[in-house]
């Protein structure tokens, strides 16, 4: 007899995939390849930045006061006494009328308070003379003035940016504690696919969501197998679950999750006494999506419709990836925009819609025909647009939530 799914607020299910993934172990890891990980320490200033008093340009260091009553009329000679690149330091100090000739970055000798631009200055035998006066602490970057030492400036669960990097080699990290990243295995089934070496005989098709769902674990920089299905035997997927569970921290499949006399993910979970989160989703698309842990591992049985698939990965698979991670914010950014067109069918569950968001005028549009089994959409999208259940109607320009999924090429210029 066909099973009755009772279908979760999808809200409640993102919740439940989060609950459901534990961290994974402290690794240390070196600076060079630490892209992508999140940090599992806060980052503490272990010097003050800058390290000392700076020139912030190529000039001459001064005592101000020497310079009192500079003007255009009156010209003011000063001496050089030395003169010091970045990484050197001057051993004089100045006196009145004496001066430093100084590259940018390098320490601000004794004796001087206030730099003078090179563009500021004619030069003469002795040194040069100038025609304005300075303040003191002018033109100056002073010891601490972007964090001082004890400073927390990065918290944990910050994900590891360029930027991140660039602190970390900063204070003379060589390596960083971060939480490893889960191994996955990636499934595609379905007897109708073809790979792309594969003739496309009648009634099959080209397998789009393994590459398409390789491509998103790629973008997290995570550590995929990709297993090969031959056709949907019981026995043969269950085997191929089975290694992959003998192996990998998750389980990702797509198709053969919904009621039909192929689709075996359902018997397969109960096979291996896996705890099935949920099976049915107030949500479209993607109703069927199915999630199951086996003790700490987590399998997601996507839909195998491609927009289904898709948002199911952006909604269950990606919080719980960073979850697992460590990181401190594991949703997508949801952001209010206008709708650039009409949206008159009905919501009976939480409609999820490949978008085109407009970040330049805050407008946003479905990314074209948007069906589940819809792929191009999905290529133009770079959110989703989120229309909550049991409502219709939408107008053009009414505000709507919008997921965003990808923040890069989008258009936009200054
Ligand atoms: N009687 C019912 N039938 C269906 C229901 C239902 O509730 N009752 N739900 C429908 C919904 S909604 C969806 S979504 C699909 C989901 O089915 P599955 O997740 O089990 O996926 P499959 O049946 O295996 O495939 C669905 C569709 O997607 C194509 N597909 C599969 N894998 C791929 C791939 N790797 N690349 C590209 N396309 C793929 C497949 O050929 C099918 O056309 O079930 C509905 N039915
Ligand atoms: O709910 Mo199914 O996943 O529309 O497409």
């Amino acid at each position: 007899m066909l099973e009755k799914r009772t279908p979760l607020n999808v809200q409640a299910a993102i919740e439940r995939c989060i609950d459901q993934s534990q961290k994974m172990p402290l690794i240390d890891v070196s600076i060079e390849d630490s892209l992508g990980y999140y940090l599992a320490e806060d980052i503490i200033a272990a010097y003050d930045i800058p390290m000392f008093d700076k020139s912030p340009y190529d000039g001459y260091a001064i005592r101000s006061a020497a310079s009192a009553g500079a003007s255009g009329d009156n010209r003011l000679a000063f001496k050089k006494i030395d003169h010091i690149g970045a990484g050197s330091v001057s051993t004089s100090v100045l006196s009145d009328n004496e001066a430093v000739r100084i590259m940018t970055g390098a320490p601000i000798p004794e004796g001087a308070d206030a730099v003078v631009m090179l563009e500021q200055t004619v030069e003469t035998a002795e040194g040069f003379t100038l025609r304005k006066s300075f303040e003191p602490g002018e033109n100056i970057s002073r010891q601490g003035e972007e964090c001082t030492k004890g400073e927390v400036v990065l918290t944990a669960g910050t994900k590891i940016t360029p930027g991140v990097i660039a602190v970390l080699a900063t204070f003379s990290y060589q390596s960083v504690k971060v939480r490893q990243k889960p191994t996955v295995a990636l499934i595609a089934t379905g007897s109708e696919l073809a790979a792309a070496d594969e003739e496309l005989a009648p009634g099959k098709i080209r397998n789009s969501n393994g590459p398409m769902i390789a491509g998103l674990l790629a973008e997290m920089e995570m550590d995929t197998e990709t297993y090969r299905v031959t056709a949907d035997h019981y026995e043969h997927l269950l085997a191929i679950v089975e290694r992959a569970l003998s192996k990998h921290d998750i389980v990702i499949t797509t198709g053969g999750v919904s009621v039909g006399d192929f689709d075996f993910m359902p018997a397969i979970y109960a096979a291996l006494s896996a705890d099935v989160l949920f099976n049915k989703v107030a949500m479209r698309p993607g109703s069927v999506t199915t999630v199951a842990a086996k003790g700490s591992q987590l399998l997601f049985g996507l839909s195998g419709n491609p927009s289904a698939c898709y948002s199911g990965y952006e909604l269950f698979v990606k919080p719980a990836l960073k979850e697992m991670m460590g990181a401190a914010n594991v949703h997508a950014p949801v952001i209010k925009a206008r709708l650039a067109a009409d949206f008159t069918k009905a919501n009976p569950f939480t409609r999820f819609i490949r978008a085109e968001l407009d970040m330049v005028s805050g407008t946003v549009r479905p990314a074209g025909f948007n069906k589940s089994n819809a792929v191009i959409a999905i290529a133009r999208s770079n959110s989703m647009i989120i229309l909550p259940g049991g409502t219709r109607g939408f107008k053009a320009g009414d505000l709507v939530d919008v997921m965003v999924t990808r923040l890069t090429d989008v258009a936009g210029t200054w």
